[in-house]
């Protein structure tokens, strides 16, 4: 019998090249993806050495920063944002690579429609110069951001040099309670780890919980993992995985799905391999989660005060400093905080489950007049899906409107900006300062806690709605 060894080790090694002494191993890459921000100084480099890309079949190109969420059939306004897009087409035109680009019916979060396709496999390895790629890791794939020097040394290779990574695992066993969502989880998991918790390990998430978890909710995880500072997050993949996979697009087919199911089995952990750190939580400790500082590890459960300085991991003086940009004092409540904005989407929580779930809240009652609510699809194919299930007439009832997809408020590098001061319960990653809009504040949390607080205005507990 082979050594014991993690789903990690597995996956890396089937796709180490060449192993340089004391240097980093050089890796082979399956999947490729760009978008508008981090592609155009990678092909700018190609074009300077002369040379093209590798393997444009294993490259594939969307737009969604950039993108207006409403009136896509127009042309982009921004300049910088419609230069940005243009490049992207460009180039993927001249190399022969797939590109979904704004207005096309695939069109939608790098992160999103990867796995939506079927383009995300499990024991892939994947490459994006976006630090969200670590999304993908919910397949069981080894999936991580990369900058741009490496995006062009992908696109020219296939390759890319990579020291190996330290090995963690989190392990959550029990029952999640009732309006305890996979976002509540991993802000549960970042809240007691730190924003820099993880920080040079890759994480595989085990237990009950995840096991129990649908594709989308593990996508949601694996997504966050690099809001604790790690490489990536992944998940082995079982029948949950392959019966979201089978028969989407790119998925294999046949036979050759059969031979890939037989590979995608041997991919767990071995009883007894070891990770270098492990942490166990239990799912009964988890509530719904939101945060209340300027990273997202500043989170704790909704119905708890803001924590005292003393109790915070992140240091006196930055705590101090976190609370003063969002206008909180310690100990306050935060349920009953009057709120502005709420942004349900992003690559987090952008998919159908999440809109399902913001719509079992709103449905039958009425946006609070104090809120601006922004509802944006993670793609065309989750907006469609809203239609079909009658998902939008419960949200326009409710008095909401529904907008194009894209990354939007996520990091509101469109004109979907959240205003200085204002307050926004926001169902994506980041609560950085102004990430949401030069002086923006932002409360993490998952789409039940948004639905909650937009039918208020305030933050509430949803698990009184439900
Ligand atoms: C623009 C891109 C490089 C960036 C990232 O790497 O994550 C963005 O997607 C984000 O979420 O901040
Ligand atoms: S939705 Fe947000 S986190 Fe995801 S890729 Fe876009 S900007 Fe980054």
């Amino acid at each position: 019998m082979n050594n014991p060894t993690t789903l990690f080790d597995k996956v890396w090694d089937a796709h180490v090249v060449r192993k340089i002494e004391d240097g980093p191993d050089v890796f082979f890459i399956d999947r490729h993806f760009i978008h508008e921000v981090t592609s155009p100084v990678a092909f700018l480099g190609l074009e300077g050495r002369g040379i093209g890309v590798m393997y444009n079949n294993r490259t594939f190109a969307t737009a969604d920063h950039n993108t207006p969420t409403i009136n896509q059939h127009l042309p982009v306004q921004d300049p910088l944002s419609a230069n940005q897009l243009q490049q992207l087409e460009t180039n993927s035109a001249k190399h022969g690579i797939s590109h979904w680009g704004l207005g096309h019916q695939k069109n939608g979060i790098v992160h999103v429609v990867g796995p939506e396709n079927g383009i995300t496999l499990p024991g892939m390895t994947i490459v994006c110069g976006d630090s969200h790629t670590s999304t993908h890791g919910a397949f069981g794939a080894i999936a991580f951001g990369i900058g741009t020097s490496e995006v062009e040394m992908v696109l020219s290779s296939q390759c890319i040099m990579q020291p190996k990574p330290k090995k963690m695992r989190v392990t959550i066993n029990g029952t999640l309670g009732k309006g305890v969502t996979p976002k509540d989880v991993t802000l549960y998991i970042i809240a007691q780890l730190s924003a820099a918790g993880a920080t040079g390990y890759f994480c595989e998430y085990a237990g009950e919980v995840f096991e129990n978890m649908t594709m989308e909710g593990r996508m949601t995880v694996c997504n966050m993992s690099i809001e604790m500072g790690a490489r990536g997050g992944m998940i082995a993949p079982d029948e949950t995985t392959f019966n979201y996979l089978n028969g989407r697009e790119q998925a294999p087919k046949g036979e050759a799905w059969e031979k890939a199911l037989a590979y995608w089995n041997t991919l767990k952990t071995d009883e007894g391999a070891t990770f270098d750190v492990e942490y166990t939580y239990n799912a009964a400790d988890i509530e719904p989660q939101i945060t209340y500082g300027t990273n997202p590890g500043l989170g704790t459960g909704i119905s708890k005060n803001i924590p005292l300085a003393s109790e915070v991991i992140d240091g006196e003086a930055s705590y101090k400093k976190s609370l003063g940009y969002m206008g909180f004092a310690e100990n306050e409540s935060i349920i009953g905080k009057p709120i502005d904005y709420v942004f349900l989407g992003s690559c987090t929580n952008g998919r159908i489950e999440d809109f399902r779930a913001f719509a079992s809240i709103v449905k039958g009652r009425k946006k609070a007049d104090n809120v601006t609510a922004w509802l944006v699809p993670g793609s065309h194919i989750v907006e469609a899906q809203i239609k079909e299930e009658g998902i939008l007439d419960v949200l326009t009832e409710a008095g909401f409107l529904l907008r194009q997809p894209g990354c939007s408020a996520c990091l509101a590098m469109n004109d979907d900006k959240i205003p200085a001061g204002k307050y926004a319960v926001s169902t994506s990653n980041r609560n950085f300062e102004g990430r949401q809009g030069p002086g923006s504040r932002t409360l993490l949390a998952s789409p039940l806690v948004a639905a909650a607080a937009a039918v208020t205005g305030v933050v509430t507990d949803p698990r009184q709605f439900l």
